[in-house]
């Protein structure tokens, strides 16, 4: 359905590195970046994760073994793969952990677990390549995968909104503190796209399936899919928008638009259904109009 729009030397002389690449949609966008010619680096905290998904790779995949949430290990192993590898050009803050569970049931652990990997984890990789490409004067593009509860929040997961709207901050902030060094940040907030983890934490039991991992109230009527995502990814980390900076981009078929607080609900009504709306506010409106002596009506 999407099909490749881009040529595949897209990414050809780009190094990117992909935090928690070694499965669900970090692993499936890595596969489509090395088909477009980027050089992969991943990381994540299960070293057999990482080398099946490097090995299941086409071209050479490097992976190290990082917990983005501690800030020294993550400075040091970049500075590991730039001096092994050479400099990066892009970041994909993708790594994220979650799960639903009543807020007054968390733990201060708990809560840590969840924001502290998205909203510490991606600042400490955006900070030690960003640091690197202003010393170096080299140009660099960040993406980071969010959600659309950066502008909605979310019960039931509130360390993760509020560790993904940290993040939403951190991308408009840094693409104007380092517009002047050649740095983007953008991100990309995907409505569901099923994953294996993702749905074990999200949507586990029977009783769990509700909006925002099922597709019947998205206007679309369908998930995402990981081409979409790799497609939108691509572009952002790619040269063919130089100027697009800052920017959050919502890419969920409507699902977000769709609020119960809005009239979406409508799609569901019959030509009949709309006749008889039709017919009844045009007796309330000719109603209306009787009472009006003559006054009213188009000028
Ligand atoms: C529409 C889709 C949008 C998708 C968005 C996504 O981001 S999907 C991305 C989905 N992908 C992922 O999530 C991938 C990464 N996920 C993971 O690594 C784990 O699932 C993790 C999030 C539990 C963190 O593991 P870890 O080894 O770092 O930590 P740990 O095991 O030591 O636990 C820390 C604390 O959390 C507590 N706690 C745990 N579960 C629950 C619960 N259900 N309820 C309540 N509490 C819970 C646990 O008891 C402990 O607190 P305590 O008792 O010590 O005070
Ligand atoms: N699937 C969906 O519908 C949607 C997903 N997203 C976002 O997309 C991204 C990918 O999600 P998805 O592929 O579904 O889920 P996964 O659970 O498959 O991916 C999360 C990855 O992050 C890694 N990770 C977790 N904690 C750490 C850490 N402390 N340090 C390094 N790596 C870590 C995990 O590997 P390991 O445990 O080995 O470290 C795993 O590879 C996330 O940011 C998620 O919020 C956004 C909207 C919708």
């Amino acid at each position: 359905m999407t099909g490749r729009p881009f040529a595949p030397d897209l990414l050809a002389g780009k190094r990117i590195l992909i935090t928690g690449g070694g499965t669900g949609l970090g692993r499936a966008v890595a596969r489509h970046l090395v088909e477009h010619g980027a050089q992969v680096h991943l990381w994540g905290r299960r070293p057999a994760v990482l080398d099946e998904a490097a090995a299941s790779l086409p071209g050479s995949v490097h992976t190290q073994v990082v917990d983005v949430r501690d800030g020294e290990r993550v400075d040091e192993a970049m500075g590991e793969l730039w001096d092994e590898h050479g400099p990066l050009t892009g970041v994909l803050n993708n790594a994220a952990a979650n799960f639903i569970a009543p807020t007054e049931s968390l733990s201060p652990r708990a809560f840590d677990a969840v924001s502290g990997t998205v909203m510490k984890g991606s600042f400490h990789t955006t900070h030690g390549a960003g640091r690197r490409w202003i010393a170096a004067r080299l140009p660099g593009s960040v993406v980071s995968t969010l959600t659309t509860w950066v502008w909605t929040g979310s019960a039931y997961v509130v360390p993760s909104a509020m560790g993904k709207a940290a993040v939403h901050a951190m991308t408009m902030s840094l693409a104007v503190e380092w517009a002047r060094h050649g740095i983007r940040l953008n991100a990309v907030a995907p409505g569901p796209i099923p994953t294996e983890y993702a749905w074990q934490m999200l949507n586990p039991t029977g009783k769990s399936g509700v909006g925002a991992t099922q597709a019947d109230q998205i206007p679309m009527g369908r998930m995402g899919t990981v081409e979409e995502l790799a497609n939108l990814t691509m572009f952002l980390l790619s040269d063919a928008c130089p100027y697009l900076t800052g920017q959050t981009i919502a890419m969920d078929g409507g699902q977000m638009l769709a609020g119960p607080g809005t009239f979406a609900g409508l799609a569901e009504m019959t030509d009949q259904d709309w006749a008889d709306a039709r017919a009844k506010s045009e007796a309330a409106t000719a109603a209306s109009k009787a009472q009006r002596g003559g006054l009213g009506g188009p000028h």
